[in-house]
């Protein structure tokens, strides 16, 4: 059975086609810089064995544009791995707030998609995108069951402490105000990886997720019991393009000092902030290249961008009472070296000891970055919420 899986990001679409059971994918792909002046398109295929690789540069300007373009690869005479969209059975939408309504694997009904349409404010950057990715896939893979799969679903473990925000109890009761957490795919893969991997179960885990939006989450016996992203995607770690935690006095400042009005306080904080509007860039690639020119906002950045994820560290550990590992993943998580290195020195109170020179080599493995003697273990898992995907999917059309 093929599956199709999509993942809209904030500033990329993944994807990645399976012949389930099979869990190697037979092509996959990665569009990139989405609304920059230059995209990049990877794509890979996987047959009888033999891994090739397709790189496009052109402006991607918008998530429809670039999964049209993932389309025509899949259907290309030379190229393409199917002969035409109606092969695909179904299609797995990576969607990124659920709300109370939706903490399972769904299929898309129209019904489902008037409420998908209610979280468009609460994800601004996401749920509008990936709505448009299941209208878009419905039109060229018409024969394909279409599927939600949730970000938020993976928090859904997470006690009332932890969700609940000290404002009078009728705003959650009658509104459903209440933190939700995102990335949930992601932190529950590579937990799960990270259990794998140490060859033990019932750890206490703390998951960073840091890609162009970032989230950390303490999971216990791979369980979530709380998660730095809140009622929507813009709380907690310092992102690409996102403030993060702020407080919330800056808001009535800029609406009754500055006179915003409540939108532009909304792209201020979810489209001009973060790493971009501290160095003029989003992509962390480019902030290291001014680091190294001797940027000195770049530099501050850095260590503002590290300093949040070490505070949820200490939280985390506080949470857990105890810690086993943390894992670094995502774009960001599994690359970048300094970050890692920031984010893990003077942190031995807490038991963690990072290994330089292990940190700084590169691979596509899951690998342990710590010293010997480091009583948490370090990690770098990647990430692959498509294949978290594929498999709820799988399971749920069985
Ligand atoms: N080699 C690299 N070194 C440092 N950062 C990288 C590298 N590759 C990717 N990144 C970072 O990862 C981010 C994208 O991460 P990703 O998890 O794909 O994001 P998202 O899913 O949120 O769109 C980029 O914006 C960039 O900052
Ligand atoms: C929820 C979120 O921020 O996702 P991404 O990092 O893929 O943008
Ligand atoms: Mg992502």
């Amino acid at each position: 059975m093929n599956i199709f899986v999509i993942n809209s990001g904030s500033s990329s679409i993944k994807y990645q086609l399976f012949k389930m059971p099979s869990t190697k994918p037979v092509c996959s792909g990665l569009v990139e810089r989405i609304g920059l002046e230059e995209g990049i398109i990877t794509h890979k295929t996987f047959i009888h064995g033999e891994e090739k690789t397709f790189k496009y540069n052109l402006e991607v300007h918008d998530h429809e544009v670039g999964l049209k373009e993932v389309n025509d690869l899949l259907i290309d005479k030379k190229i393409g791995v199917i002969e035409n969209a109606d092969e695909i059975k179904a299609v797995g939408h990576r969607i990124v707030h659920g709300g109370e309504a939706f903490t399972e694997p769904t299929i898309i009904t129209p019904k489902v998609k008037e409420k998908l349409k209610q979280t468009f404010q609460l994800a601004p950057l996401h749920n509008p995108a990936g709505y448009r990715g299941i209208e878009v896939a419905e039109k060229i893979f018409k024969a394909a069951t279409q599927i939600a799969v949730f970000d938020t679903a993976f928090h859904k473990t997470m006690p009332p402490e932890a969700y609940r925000f000290a404002i009078p109890n009728s705003y959650y009761k009658d509104y459903n105000i209440r933190t939700y957490g995102f990335h949930g795919t992601s932190h529950k893969y590579v937990s799960h990886q990270a259990e794998i991997f140490l060859n033990k179960k019932g750890l206490k885990l703390i998951s960073i997720h840091l890609g162009n939006g970032c989230s950390t989450a303490a999971i216990n016996d791979g369980k979530s019991i709380d998660t730095s992203m809140g009622f929507g995607p813009l709380s907690g770690l310092i992102m690409g393009t996102r403030s993060g935690d702020i407080d919330a006095t800056v808001i009535f400042y800029l609406v009754n000092q500055l006179g915003y009005d409540i939108d532009q306080v909304s792209t201020l904080l979810n489209k001009r902030s973060g790493m971009l509007g501290l160095t003029g860039f989003s992509d962390m690639r480019d902030i290291t290249k001014a680091i190294n020119e001797g940027n000195a906002n770049a530099k501050l950045a850095y260590d503002m961008y590290a300093y949040r994820i070490k505070k949820f560290i200490g939280a985390y550990a506080a949470a857990l009472n105890g810690l086993d590992a943390i894992i670094f993943t995502a774009g960001v998580g599994e690359n970048d070296a300094l970050v890692r290195e920031l984010v893990c020195t003077n942190m031995e109170y807490l038991g963690l000891q990072i290994d330089k020179d292990k940190n700084k080599i590169r691979s596509g493995e899951t690998r342990e970055i710590n010293k010997l003697e480091s009583k948490v273990k370090i990690l770098v898992v990647p990430t692959n919420e498509e294949l978290e995907i594929v498999n709820q999917c799988f399971e749920l059309l069985n």
